[in-house]
């Protein structure tokens, strides 16, 4: 199996208390895959994403193993081999413009044209990239980060939480966009409380509860009254899907 991203037995804990957050997390991303990681607000969904890429909270610690394609993470790959899309929008540099960012971390030819051929592949004006950051709408910033992901010479994204309280159809185009992300040719850990968005795009699903990984499930198995499913909180979170509510009686 072709491993991108492995995650060997990853603690997250308070430097002072020893309070533990995440415990024996092993997570493996393979090439071309999407991998969802849900679990509720709170969870430590971020702090997994920021424990990846080793940019965790000074008073946090972590313990276990990452690596990219069988090394053992580096900061130097972040960026360049591992990119976040990350949860809020205010990541993105006030200060520069937009077409600027995006070409950042691009790696090889004309930066200018495919910055611009990206914005267009992404629905966005050509226009925006001589703007800044604070003069885009929400919808934009989030487009945008997708397109700094897509343009990177990164093969893996970790997408933290990019359906945050859209409504439908908002949802809808971000799920598209991940899908074109995919088909850029990158794998994704797509990092979610939102079940539902996890289902219409990842092959396999982890579901995380009270800070470890219950069970990662195929895709498949979530089916009927969710009879294939091991863990009795993973049928719940299936069985109150809105659509599998409608159709229970
Ligand atoms: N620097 C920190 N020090 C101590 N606790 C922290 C720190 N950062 C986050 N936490 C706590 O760790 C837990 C997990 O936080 P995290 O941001 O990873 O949750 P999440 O699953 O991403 O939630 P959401 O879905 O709301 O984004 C929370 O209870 C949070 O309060
Ligand atoms: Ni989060």
């Amino acid at each position: 199996m072709n491993n991108l991203l492995t995650i060997k037995e990853l603690d997250i804990f308070h430097q002072q208390s020893r309070h533990y957050l995440l415990q024996d997390i092993n997570l493996s991303l393979t090439s071309g895959e999407i991998l969802a990681l849900v679990g509720e607000s709170g969870s430590g969904k971020s702090l997994l994403a920021q424990a990846i890429l080793q940019m965790l909270p000074y008073n946090l610690e972590q313990k276990g193993d990452v690596f990219y394609r069988g090394q053992r993470f580096l900061s130097n790959h972040r960026g360049k081999n591992i990119i976040l899309i990350p949860q809020s929008i205010d990541a993105l540099d006030p200060l520069m413009k937009i077409g600027k960012q995006i070409e950042g971390l691009m790696q090889k030819g004309d930066h200018h044209q495919q910055m611009l051929a990206l914005l267009i592949r992404l629905g966005l004006d050509t226009e925006i990239a001589d703007r800044y950051p604070f003069q885009l709408s929400g919808g934009q910033a989030r487009r945008v980060l997708v397109a700094i992901a897509i343009g990177s010479s990164a093969d893996v994204v970790i997408a933290d939480e990019p359906t945050p309280g859209l409504d439908q159809k908002a949802k809808q185009d971000m799920i598209t966009l991940l899908k074109e992300v995919q088909q850029a040719g990158k794998s994704i850990l797509l990092i979610t409380h939102d079940f539902d968005a996890a289902l219409q795009l990842a092959e396999q699903i982890a579901v995380l509860k009270d800070g470890r990984i219950l069970e990662i499930v195929n895709r498949a198995k979530f089916t009927g009254e969710g009879e294939r499913l091991q863990h009795p909180f993973t049928k719940k979170m299936w069985q109150s899907l809105p659509q599998n509510l409608f159709t229970r009686s």
